[in-house]
């Protein structure tokens, strides 16, 4: 792997005004961003936002209509064999040879590469040594992505872009992919990552672009982005009782109408008080669960949810359909 350029420490990845037209369609209008070294940055939006179309530019898969990039201080347009040299990618559907076996496919593309990891350091580090010798068409699709990521991994890369790496995982397999994305993150690996989930993003990404009909719509670290868009911190009083005998405990409203914007009932009940302030809002909920009789009590944060509903008109389902 030859030495970057030196500016590359300035942005890892930076973009500018890039476009991608299909005909009449315009996928990618006009976007700018610098992904900085060694953060996880999330790139999000509902179907058809060009997300994909955004990173498969940088991959230097797809060629700009027009603007310019750069991938570790060299040019998209010109320099796309060393950019693909020194990046990983993990598409949602990636090649292999599915009756090879999980070793055999990462050592496939070891050989590629003039440098890299040892073949079976990889399959330690990501967990798959005791399916080594399992073919890869009998992985389950857990193990089929972390196939993936060992392929994208071997060759050391300074960028890892990952394609909804969890999307149709189970919540277990879910889980141990994002603690392979944190042990990457803090290795030193820039992590650039597409995805649905809000709940990821907000576990993994440093700082985030909402991508809305090929443009950026907000960019900024996760908890500006949710304390700018995501709204208030509502304190939730569960309504007591039964449903056919609902109890209504007035004696906690006043704590709340102190301190609370605004205070409403919801339709089954429970009593909201909304909060800017976090503190206030922090101080309110253990003030109620001193005095509130027992009831039930949450303190519910605005999310990377609060903002994309805010911002897309609607939360992204697993598929990034807008419900
Ligand atoms: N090869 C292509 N030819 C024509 N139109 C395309 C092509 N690829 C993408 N598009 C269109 O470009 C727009 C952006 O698509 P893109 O796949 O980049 O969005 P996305 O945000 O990645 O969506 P998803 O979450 O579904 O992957 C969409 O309108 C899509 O239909």
């Amino acid at each position: 792997m030859s030495s970057p350029p030196s500016d590359a420490d300035e942005g890892v990845v930076r973009v500018s005004d890039l476009r991608k037209t299909y005909g009449e369609t315009v996928a990618v209008d006009g976007v700018s961003f610098d992904i900085r070294a060694e953060e996880v940055f999330a790139l999000v939006g509902p179907n058809g936002a060009g997300k994909t179309t955004t990173v498969e530019m940088l991959e230097c898969l797809r060629t700009p209509t027009a603007g310019s990039a750069t991938v570790l201080g060299r040019d998209l347009r010109t320099d796309s064999r060393a950019i693909k040299a020194d990046i990983g990618v993990v598409p949602q559907s990636f090649h292999t040879f599915d009756r090879l076996t999980v070793r055999e496919n990462v050592a496939l593309v070891r050989r590629l590469y003039d440098e890299g990891h040892a073949v079976d350091a990889i399959l330690e580090e990501l967990d798959l040594t005791e399916w080594a010798g399992t073919p890869f068409d009998s992985l389950s699709g857990g193990l089929k992505r972390r196939t993936g990521m060992a392929m994208a991994l071997v060759s050391d890369p300074t960028v890892l872009f990952l394609d909804e790496p969890t999307t149709g995982l189970d919540p277990d397999a879910r889980r141990r992919t994002w603690e392979q994305i944190e042990g990457l993150a803090d290795h030193g690996t820039t992590v650039v990552l597409t995805t649905h989930y809000m709940e990821e993003v907000e576990r993994l990404a440093d700082r985030a672009a909402l991508l809305l009909d090929g443009r950026i719509e907000a960019i900024d670290t996760v908890p500006n982005l949710i304390e700018r868009y995501g709204g208030a911190i509502k304190v939730v009083v569960r309504r007591g009782g039964t449903d056919s005998e609902p109890e209504t405990d007035e004696s906690v409203r006043p704590i709340l109408e102190d301190a609370a914007t605004e205070v409403y009932h919801t339709e089954s009940g429970d009593l909201v008080g909304l909060f800017e302030d976090r503190d206030r809002a922090q101080e309110t909920y253990s003030r109620l669960h001193q005095e509130g009789n027992g009831r039930a009590i949450d303190l519910i944060s605005a999310g990377m949810e609060d903002v994309f509903l805010r911002l897309a008109g609607g939360t992204p389902d697993a598929r990034g359909d807008l419900q």
